[in-house]
């Protein structure tokens, strides 16, 4: 039979602090049970990364939140990728893969790289010193919040209007796959002006020219998508794109802080920065969890699980399986972090990870020759939310090189 695990992975705390939870779930078999939700979970590395690739027998069309779509309205027209299946999921995501390509996204790399460098300087320049002349500040909003806002609305092709809407709309999406505890009820009171003015920014005369998002809608003049579906494509960019990079960016900020002397080896090799950015993106796995539907009666490890059941899929304790990882919880620059699930893994692998990583690259590559040293001046701050796990604050002081 399948074990049951008494865990509630939505309670605050344990949001905060998974790990011991993921641990538990991970021993207690390939697939299990939690009854306070009354959800399927997975774990394990394997069965993780195969319910992932399994679109056929794991489906997103009924949402990849604890919401099933088949007996619940969603609170947004459902995406065309995330919560779609092929066929009807097949020429959004070739559209997306299409203008958000590696090669694509080379595009940006030197903007990107030189409004780096310009925020870097800036800090330097101007930020409070203490005693030892080093830079102190909150490396969350300064740098982690402060750099992708300052590139990503603008290659979406956003005026510059109302930017302030992004992280608590992303927020609120991210929160809204989980279930309603007060982490959705303290926002869905006030969202509503939030979700408008982003229905507002995904029309075409919205965009500007050249962008990501004029590209996408220059598709539905080709007929691989709609004009009807264009905006719903924009939306997923600005649902998907603004927080998820803000948690990537800490979660290598706080490991660069956390480990001196990995920091030191980066300034002095920086071809490791891809594996630095991949190896905390593993170990922090900014999105943890989110479900799939079964879409019939089907096997997971061997167990048999009903149809229209919701599985739910730890990315975060995956990522850390001792099954798959040597050292799993150390940030190791010398392993291969390839295989690593924090993008997902199948045909709904993150269309937007070309992007991601880009963001971290340029941040992390301005840092190096400017900053010698980073290191923590007081504990950093857990920031929660159902599905992401980051950093609300990270109190460093930076050591001009
Ligand atoms: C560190 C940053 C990011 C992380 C950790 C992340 C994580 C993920 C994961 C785990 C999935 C798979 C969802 C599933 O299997 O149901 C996904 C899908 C997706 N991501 Fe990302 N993402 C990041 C950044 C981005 C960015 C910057 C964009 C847009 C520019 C983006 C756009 C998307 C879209 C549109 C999908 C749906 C793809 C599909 O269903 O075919 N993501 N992301
Ligand atoms: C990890 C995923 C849940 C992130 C995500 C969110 C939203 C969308 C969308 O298409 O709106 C796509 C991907």
């Amino acid at each position: 039979t399948i074990p049951t695990v008494d865990v509630d992975p939505f309670a605050e705390e344990v949001l905060a602090a998974p790990h011991p939870m993921h641990a538990r779930i991970r021993d207690a078999g390939d697939v299990v049970w939690i009854p306070a939700y009354g959800v399927y979970a997975v774990a394990r590395y394997q069965p993780v990364k195969e319910t992932l690739e399994n679109w056929q027998d794991f489906s997103s069309a009924a949402g990849v939140g604890l919401a099933n779509f088949r007996y619940e309205e969603p609170w947004r027209p459902p995406s065309l990728l995330l919560e779609a299946d092929p066929p009807l999921h097949d020429a959004p995501r070739s559209v997306l893969q299409r203008i958000l390509g590696p090669r694509r996204v080379r595009r940006f790399e030197e903007d990107w790289a030189q409004t780096a460098e310009q925020l870097v300087a800036c800090l330097l320049r101007h930020g409070e010193r203490d005693d030892e002349s080093a830079v102190v500040l909150d490396a969350v909003p300064t740098i982690a919040e402060a750099f992708p806002l300052s590139v990503f609305p603008a290659a979406l092709g956003l005026g510059g209007d109302g930017l302030e809407n992004l992280l608590p709309y992303g927020n609120f999406a991210f929160n809204a796959f989980g279930p309603r505890n007060r982490l959705v009820t303290e926002d869905e009171e006030r969202i509503g002006p939030v979700v408008d003015w982003v229905s507002q920014q995904c029309p075409r005369e919205a965009l500007a020219e050249p962008s990501l998002g004029a590209d996408i809608w220059s598709t539905s003049d080709d007929a691989d998508i709609t004009e009807a579906q264009a905006p719903l494509l924009v939306r997923s960019l600005l649902t998907a794109g603004v927080d998820t990079t803000v948690y990537g960016i800490a979660a290598t900020l706080c490991h660069l802080a956390a480990n001196p002397e990995q920091y030191a080896r980066l300034r002095s090799e920086p071809s490791l920065v891809p594996a630095a950015i991949e190896e905390a993106l593993r170990l922090e796995s900014p999105v943890q969890t989110f479900f799939r539907t079964t879409s019939k009666d089907v096997t997971i490890g061997g167990h048999a699980i009903p149809a229209d059941a919701k599985v739910l899929m730890f990315l975060g304790a995956a990522n850390r399986d001792p099954r798959r990882w040597e050292h799993p919880d150390e940030f190791d620059l010398d392993r291969d972090p390839s295989g690593h699930v924090a993008f997902g893994s199948g045909i709904h692998q993150c269309v937007g990870q070309h992007v991601a990583r880009l963001e971290a690259a340029s941040m992390v590559r301005a840092l190096l020759p400017a900053v010698e040293r980073i290191e923590f001046t007081a504990e950093p701050e857990r920031k929660i939310n159902n599905t992401l796990l980051g950093w609300k604050s990270l109190p460093v002081r930076l050591i001009p090189a």
